[in-house]
C-alpha cells in the first residue's frame, strides 16, 4: 500500500468512528496515525480528528456564512463552489478517475458581459471610432450607478504609478475618480514612472503587425539553421555509410555483426536500458569528431555575418550560475507577481513560464505576456518550447533582438501529451540528431547563454540524460538542469539525485543543476553534496516561497500566519498591478491566487512539527493551527481557498467556479 493510501485509510477510520471515541481513544488513534511512515510528524496536541476547519465568523463572507448554515443542515459533502470535497471524504477515487486529469472540463471563468464594460476609448477620454456599433457601454453615469461598491479605499496602480489606467472601471477607484467621474492623475509621479520601465518585454503594436504579416527579417536564423542542418545530416549519412561498410566487411569476414554506439548519430535508443554511465565515457570516438564539427560550425556561423557587427563567442555574455538559487519555470503559477514574491524572499534566478515558440512567432499577445520581466528580476530567463530547429531558432533571434533577457532556456522536460505528441518538450530527448540541430542553431543566434532543462529520460528505468549532458556541453549549452524523474514517472517517485550526480560529473565543467523535491535548506545541502552546481526549486517555492530565505540563512523559519497572510496581500497587490484593478483584473488575480493556494496549503508550520524539516511527499494528518488563520491557511478544501480570496479581493462573482489546474498539487 502506498504512503498516501495508508494515511487516507487511517484518517478515514478517524472520521467514521469519531462520535463514539473517548478522549483517550482519540489520543491513541492520533499517535497511531503519527507513527505511520510517510506522515509528517506533527506534535500530537495539534492533531485534529474532526477535520472540519473551524474559522472565526469574522473571516467569513456573507455567502460563506450562508453556505456554512446550509452545511449545518446536513449538506456537508460539497464545498462552497460545489466543485471539490474534503480530501478524506468518501471512498478514494478510482485509479481511472485519478489519472483522468482535473483540468479537463474545468469550469470556465465567468466573464462580465460586454455591455457592462466601459468602452476603452471612453475610459481614456477619447472618441470611440465604432460609434453606435460599439459593443461596450458609453454611458458613464449608468455605468457608475450600476458599478458595485469599491473593494478598498486605495488603488495600488494610482498610488504607485500616479495614474490608474483602468480609470472609472477601477474597483478601487475612490482615490482617483472625481465627483464628475474624471480620472485624477498625479502628473509628477506619472512622468517619473513612465521613464522607469518597471516591466519590460511587452509586445508593441508595430512588432506584432510585422509578425502577423510575416514581415520580420529572419534571414540570420534561417541561414544558420540551414547550415547546421546540412552539417548534421552530412555527418549522419557518412557515419551510416561507414557503419554499413564495417558491417559488410565483418559479416564477410566472420559473420559477426558489430554493435555500435547509436547515440551520436541517430535517435537515442530509448528501448534499451542504459543505466550504466561508463558506456558514455568510453564511447568517445565519435565525440572527437563531434567537438570538431561543433567548433568549426560555431565559428563559421558566428563570424560570417555580413550585415552588422556580431559578437564573437568570447564576447558573448557569460553568467556564473554556480551556487545560485533558481526558481523553476512554473506554468500558470510561476507568473510575474509570484516571481516578485520569490525575489523578495531571496531567489537569484527567475524564469518565465513555458512559452510556445510558434505562438511567439505569431505575435500572440497572451504568449508574449508570459515573457514579461519585472525590474526586480536581475537574473531572468525565458523558457521556450518547440519541436523544430527552424521555429526555435527564429524564436531565439526574435528574443535576442527584441527582448531583455539574461538567458534562454529550452524546455526538454515537459511531459504532457499535448506537447510530447508534437515532438516538443521531453520528446526532443529521444531525437538526438534533431536535438543537436535545435541546440546548435539556437545557440548560433543568441548573444546570451542557452540553457536546457531535461528529465532523466522518457521511460521509467531507461535513463538517457547521461548520454545527452556531455553532448549538450559540446553543442554549446551553458547550463543543463535535470529534473530527477522520467516523463513516465511524473511525480510518483522521489527524484533520483544519485543519477543527477552522475550526469553532473559527465557534464563538467558545464554547470548542471539538480531539480526535484527540494523543500528545506537541508535538502539543498544534500543537493550541493552531489556534483550538481546548484538547485532548482519548483513545488517547494509554491508551498513556501520563503524557502529561499531559509536556504540563504540556513535556518527553519517558523513564519506566523499573519506574515503569510501579509505575503498574500503583497501578491494580490502585485496581481492588481500586473493583471489590472478593474473587474477582469481582480478576477484574474483571484484565479491565479487560487491556483497558488492549491499548493500553499501544503506548508506545515515549523512550530507544529515534531520532526523538522517537512518533506515534500509527506502527507500530514488533519491538524489545527495555532490560530484560526493558521488553520484556515492549512485547509485542503477548495471552498476555504475561495474564502481566503474573498478576504483579500472581496466576494466572488455570482456562479463563480474554481478547480485547480495542476495535478502536481495533490500528494499522489
Ligand atoms: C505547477 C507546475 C508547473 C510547471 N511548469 C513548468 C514549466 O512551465 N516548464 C518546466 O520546464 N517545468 C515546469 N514544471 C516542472 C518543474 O519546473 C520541476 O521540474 C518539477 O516540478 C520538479 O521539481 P520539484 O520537485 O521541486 O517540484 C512545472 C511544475 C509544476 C508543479
Amino acid at each position: 500500500m502506498s504512503t498516501a493510501e495508508q494515511s487516507g485509510t487511517a484518517a478515514e477510520g478517524g472520521n467514521v468512528k469519531e462520535e463514539k471515541r473517548t478522549p483517550a481513544e482519540r489520543d491513541a488513534l492520533a499517535r497511531q496515525i503519527l507513527d505511520k511512515p510517510g506522515i509528517a510528524q506533527i506534535k500530537p496536541e495539534f492533531i485534529l480528528l474532526d477535520h472540519r476547519i473551524k474559522i472565526s465568523e469574522e473571516f467569513l463572507s456573507n455567502k460563506s456564512k450562508e453556505k456554512l448554515e446550509a452545511s449545518k443542515d446536513g449538506n456537508e459533502g460539497e464545498t462552497e463552489n460545489g466543485a471539490s470535497r474534503d480530501r478524506e471524504e468518501g471512498p478514494p477515487p478510482s485509479k481511472r478517475m485519478r489519472l483522468k486529469g482535473r483540468n479537463k472540463k474545468r469550469p470556465v471563468n465567468t466573464k462580465l458581459h460586454n455591455s457592462k464594460k466601459m468602452c476603452p476609448a471612453v475610459l481614456h477620454a477619447q472618441e470611440c471610432r465604432f460609434g453606435e456599433s460599439c459593443k461596450f457601454s458609453h454611458d458613464i453615469k449608468k455605468f457608475m450607478a450600476e458599478k458595485p461598491t469599491d473593494l478598498g479605499p486605495v488603488c495600488i496602480n494610482f498610488e504607485k504609478f500616479g495614474k490608474c489606467q483602468y480609470g472609472i472601471s477601477c474597483r478601487y477607484g475612490k482615490s482617483h475618480i472625481s465627483e464628475e467621474f474624471e480620472n485624477i492623475i498625479n502628473e509628477d509621479l506619472y512622468k517619473e514612472m513612465q521613464s522607469r520601465k518597471v516591466v519590460k518585454n511587452a509586445l508593441y503594436k508595430e512588432l506584432q503587425h510585422k509578425l502577423w504579416k510575416k514581415k520580420y527579417d529572419f534571414e540570420k536564423a534561417n541561414r544558420n539553421t540551414a547550415q547546421i542542418q546540412t552539417e548534421v545530416r552530412t555527418r549522419v549519412d557518412s557515419e551510416k555509410f561507414h557503419k554499413e561498410g564495417q558491417r559488410l566487411t565483418n559479416s564477410g569476414n566472420d559473420g559477426e555483426t558489430v554493435k555500435t554506439e547509436t547515440c551520436d548519430s541517430s535517435s537515442v535508443d530509448t528501448s534499451s536500458k542504459t543505466d550504466n554511465c561508463s558506456s558514455v565515457l568510453t564511447s568517445s570516438d565519435t565525440e572527437m569528431s563531434d567537438v570538431g564539427s561543433t567548433k568549426q560550425s560555431d565559428a563559421s556561423v558566428c563570424l560570417s555575418d555580413a550585415e552588422g557587427i556580431r559578437l564573437r563567442p568570447q564576447e558573448k555574455k557569460l553568467i556564473d550560475f554556480s551556487n545560485k538559487l533558481y526558481l523553476a519555470p512554473l506554468t500558470t503559477v510561476g507568473n510575474l507577481p509570484f516571481r516578485r514574491i520569490c525575489k523578495g524572499m531571496g531567489v537569484d534566478i527567475t524564469c518565465c513560464e513555458m512559452a510556445l515558440a510558434t505562438n511567439i512567432l505569431q505575435g500572440q499577445m497572451s504568449e508574449w505576456a508570459l515573457l514579461k520581466r519585472h525590474e526586480t528580476e536581475d537574473l531572468f530567463g525565458v523558457q521556450i518550447c518547440g519541436a523544430f530547429p527552424d521555429t526555435l531558432t527564429r524564436c531565439c533571434q526574435l528574443i535576442n533582438d527584441e527582448l531583455s533577457v539574461d538567458f534562454v532556456d529550452l524546455n526538454c522536460g515537459c511531459p504532457i501529451d499535448l506537447v510530447f505528441k508534437k515532438g516538443e518538450g521531453c520528446a526532443l530527448m529521444g531525437k538526438s540528431n534533431k536535438f543537436e540541430q535545435v541546440v546548435r542553431s539556437m545557440k548560433s543566434v543568441l548573444d546570451v547563454p542557452l540553457t536546457v532543462k531535461l528529465r532523466t529520460g522518457i521511460f521509467d528505468n531507461k535513463n538517457i540524460a547521461h548520454y545527452l549532458v556531455p553532448k549538450l556541453r559540446r553543442w554549446g549549452a551553458s547550463l543543463v538542469t535535470i529534473h530527477g524523474r522520467s516523463r513516465e514517472q511524473r511525480y510518483t517517485r522521489m527524484a533520483d539525485w544519485d543519477y543527477i550526480d552522475e550526469c553532473a560529473k559527465l557534464g563538467a565543467p558545464m554547470p548542471v543543476f539538480g531539480n526535484g523535491d527540494l523543500l528545506s535548506y537541508e535538502d539543498l545541502d544534500a543537493c550541493l553534496k552531489t556534483s550538481a552546481s546548484g538547485g532548482m526549486v519548483a513545488r517547494g517555492a509554491l508551498i513556501k516561497p520563503w524557502i529561499f530565505t531559509e536556504m540563504k540563512e540556513r535556518r527553519h523559519w517558523d513564519i506566523s500566519a499573519n506574515e503569510r497572510f501579509d505575503m498574500l496581500k503583497n501578491y494580490v497587490n502585485f496581481g492588481l498591478e500586473h493583471w489590472g484593478s478593474d473587474h477582469q483584473g481582480v478576477e484574474n488575480t483571484r484565479r491565479f491566487l487560487l491556483e497558488w493556494l492549491s499548493f500553499l496549503y501544503r506548508y506545515i508550520p515549523v512550530g507544529l512539527l515534531d520532526q523538522v524539516p517537512q518533506k515534500i511527499n509527506e502527507r500530514p494528518p488533519f491538524y489545527v493551527g495555532r490560530s484560526d488563520l493558521e488553520t484556515l491557511l492549512s485547509s485542503s478544501n477548495c471552498g476555504d481557498w475561495i474564502k481566503i480570496s474573498e478576504m483579500l479581493l472581496g466576494p466572488v462573482p455570482e456562479e463563480f467556479n474554481f478547480l485547480p489546474k495542476h495535478k502536481a498539487n495533490a500528494y499522489k
